[in-house]
């Protein structure tokens, strides 16, 4: 496949997969989406591979969601159908094949991640956060949501209460508060970040890949329900794409504009 919106490198057992759009905080749209698939597939087929570092391009972000220029655009993602279940980003498929793939995948957390962006880092096995890294849900604001992974598995690693807060109020969390949530394994100067993760993914290499594979299994099992809650998610978030509240929303962020959702509250 020939990829335009990520890079895609093996190296000595380690597959790294780096979110390339930094002029949008590389925010990703319907091809990023499918170029994330096909390299994650990829590692997953490669007996070579041993574990898979996700991270973005630049210093400013490590991935901000779904790209709101691209909303609505042909080549962007719509609701108009297609493989992404209605919505035209495979979103869905990607949650699961990280979830999927029997190889722990390790967030490398360079900047900031919101929105879609966080959720990937919250599936992935572990979080190695930059600390200067910024996280936060910001769904409500812009007039979107993942009532899947996003809302029910951030429960189960940051406790009911706080997995409220971060949707509710969407603010920032810096990566010293993520790690107190549980949410963040390890931080480091951003200049280390790379060889942190590149370090931590050589310890796995180390290990049985049958053990590691299985014990993955294991712990994705207990919130394996969770995937059908994603599906309602997703169809849903379908349908409310096509409203004004939705359209308010991704306007106000383009338009570089405060939000007005009271018009919706009548
Ligand atoms: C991350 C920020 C808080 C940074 O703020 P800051 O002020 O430092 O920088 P700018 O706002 O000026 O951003 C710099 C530059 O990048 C562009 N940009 C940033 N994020 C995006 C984005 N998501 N889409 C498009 N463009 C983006 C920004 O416009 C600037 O470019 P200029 O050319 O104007 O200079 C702040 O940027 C921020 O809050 N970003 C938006 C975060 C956001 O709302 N993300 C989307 C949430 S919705 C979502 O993620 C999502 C999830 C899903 O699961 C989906 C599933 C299916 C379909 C859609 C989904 C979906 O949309």
């Amino acid at each position: 496949m020939e990829l335009t919106d990520i890079l895609y490198e093996k190296t000595k057992g380690i597959a790294k997969i780096t979110i390339n759009r930094p002029n949008v905080y590389n925010a990703f749209r319907a091809r990023t989406i499918e170029e994330l698939i096909w390299s994650f597939r990829d590692a997953w087929d490669d007996n070579r591979i041993g574990a898979v570092i996700l991270t973005g391009a630049g210093e400013k972000a490590f991935c901000t969601g779904g790209d709101q220029k691209e909303k609505g655009n042909e080549g962007g993602y719509d609701s108009s159908g297609g493989l992404g279940g209605g919505i035209g980003l495979e979103i869905e498929n990607l949650h699961q094949t990280i979830r999927n793939i029997p190889k722990p995948v390790i967030a490398a957390v360079n900047g900031y991640a919101i929105g879609g962006g966080h959720v990937l880092h919250v599936i992935c096995d572990l979080t190695i956060a930059a600390s200067t890294a910024k996280f936060g849900q910001s769904g409500p604001k812009v007039g979107s949501y993942d009532a899947g992974f996003g809302s029910a598995y951030l429960a189960r690693i940051v406790g009911e209460k706080k997995a409220r807060e971060i949707w509710y109020l969407c603010e920032q969390y810096t990566a010293e508060e993520c790690k107190e949530m549980g949410l963040v394994n390890k931080i480091v100067p951003p200049e280390k970040l790379q060889e942190a993760a590149e370090e931590w993914a050589e310890k796995i290499l180390q290990k049985s890949p049958t053990a590691i594979k299985m014990l993955k299994y294991s712990f994705n099992a207990d919130s394996a329900n969770i995937q059908g809650i994603s599906q309602l998610s997703m169809g849903s978030l379908a349908l409310f794409y096509n409203s004004p509240e939705s359209e308010e929303g991704k306007n106000a962020f383009i338009e570089k504009r405060p939000v007005d959702f009271s018009q919706f509250r009548k």
